[in-house]
């Protein structure tokens, strides 16, 4: 039994995912449904019958999906297989944290096997992914007792499956900084294929909307916008509500990163028509590859918390819709992973594409930062009035 059935009393329904109702098509209308909305229809790669029978025989949905570039004479493909996991938690919320985070632990490991299994290079988990998504609560016991330290059990759990598969893990939790005053960050770890820690990066823009009261936990980050040079490329995270701001993206892209994750916590009531929009567009306008990850499930609590919009108060967020994807610079981008299921999304991308795509269209070299930083320096003054020009 999963959290969302154990815990509530009767779950809408909800659909899948879109590609199941482009499925219904016509093979002819398909093809241009994939071309129109998703860039083109890519290569679905199938994985051997035991991988995904396992896969299957766990719940886990696993897609394949190979985005290549065009062969060229001075440099060999740069193949990376980069993969997505989602997960929804596993016990009810009023379970003793400790069992409801190692409940998580247990169950994500059987994801990473199966993205290990199938060759996954990087490896992208979702926001604060050990722990429930109890932000909306505004209550501090149990839910902060949750953060650990960088090199915390969270991270020395992920350390094995790092070595045994040779891959890179993006590993978001919520930090706790015991060095410097307890205080409490929301944090991507970025784990090497070696199983050290190479850095961290933290969350630049921290939600106040509907009930994402996050800003009750953690501050904005300090550090920027690291870039990891990792094995299989230059990698950025750029974590949750950070989408909505391109400027984080392209801060990231201009830090040198390849691939940016976007490690997600987000519910269908506010921002689905913004997820396949946002994570797409950055890699378009920076000429990177992005990967957005978001959780799924429907993640009830133990007491009511109102959102301050005089509608009656509840004890759930709302349904956590998944649908992760990579999104590839020439505009292309995989089908999703399904609104209600844990998956793995393993994608064979080219990193090649980030410079042909870059030399074809030139939004790099084509951009104004100089101007931009001038304006933007000036914007940033709180006395700046905008620059309206009006018929006298
Ligand atoms: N986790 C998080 O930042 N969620 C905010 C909601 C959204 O950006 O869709």
């Amino acid at each position: 039994m999963n959290a969302d059935s154990q815990s509530m009393a009767a779950p809408k329904r909800e659909i899948e995912g879109l590609e199941k109702i482009f499925d219904q098509l016509s093979t002819e209308d398909r093809d241009d449904v994939f071309r129109i909305l998703y860039g083109k229809q890519l290569e679905r790669v199938q994985y051997d019958g035991i991988l995904e029978t396992d896969a299957a025989a766990k719940g886990i949905e696993l897609k394949g999906y190979r985005i290549p570039a065009a062969p060229e004479q001075m440099r060999a493909p740069r193949l990376v297989k980069v993969a997505a996991i989602q997960n929804a938690i596993v016990l009810p919320t009023t379970a003793p944290i400790k069992d409801q985070r190692d409940a998580i632990h247990k169950r994500v490991g059987e994801l990473l096997d199966i993205a290990g299994r199938a060759g996954a290079n990087v490896v992208g988990l979702q926001e604060a992914w050990h722990m429930p998504f109890a932000f909306c609560t505004r209550e501090r016991l149990p839910w902060t007792e949750m953060a650990e330290a960088v090199d915390g059990p969270t991270t020395k759990f992920l350390i094995p499956y790092a070595q045994k598969y040779n891959m890179v893990i993006v590993n978001p939790i919520l930090e706790r900084d015991e060095a410097k005053d307890d205080v409490i960050w929301n944090t991507a770890v970025i784990i090497s294929n070696t199983g050290r820690i190479i850095g961290r990066s933290r969350k630049n823009h921290i939600p106040r909307v509907g009930d994402f009261n996050e800003s009750t936990y953690y501050m904005e980050s300090t550090l920027g916008h690291p870039v990891f040079e990792t094995a299989f490329g230059r990698i950025g995270v750029n974590i949750c509500y950070g989408r909505h701001h391109p400027q984080n993206w392209m801060m990231y892209a201009l830090n040198g990163a390849e691939i940016i994750f976007n490690p997600s916590a987000t519910i269908g009531g506010l921002s689905e028509p913004l997820w396949g929009i946002e994570a797409r567009n950055a890699a378009i306008a920076n000429h990177v590859f992005t990967v957005g990850i978001n959780r799924v499930g429907t993640e009830v609590f133990p007491n009511e918390f109102s959102s301050g919009n005089g509608k009656p108060a509840h004890k759930d967020f709302g349904h956590f819709f998944g649908s992760s994807y990579v999104a590839a610079p020439d505009g292309a981008r995989t089908p999703a992973l399904s609104r209600t299921s844990d998956g793995v999304l393993v994608t064979e991308v080219d990193l090649n594409l980030n410079r042909q795509v870059k030399d074809h269209w030139g939004f790099r070299m084509t951009q104004r930062l100089d101007m931009y930083a001038k304006s933007i320096t000036a914007a940033a003054d709180p006395d700046y009035r905008p620059h309206i020009i009006r018929e006298n």
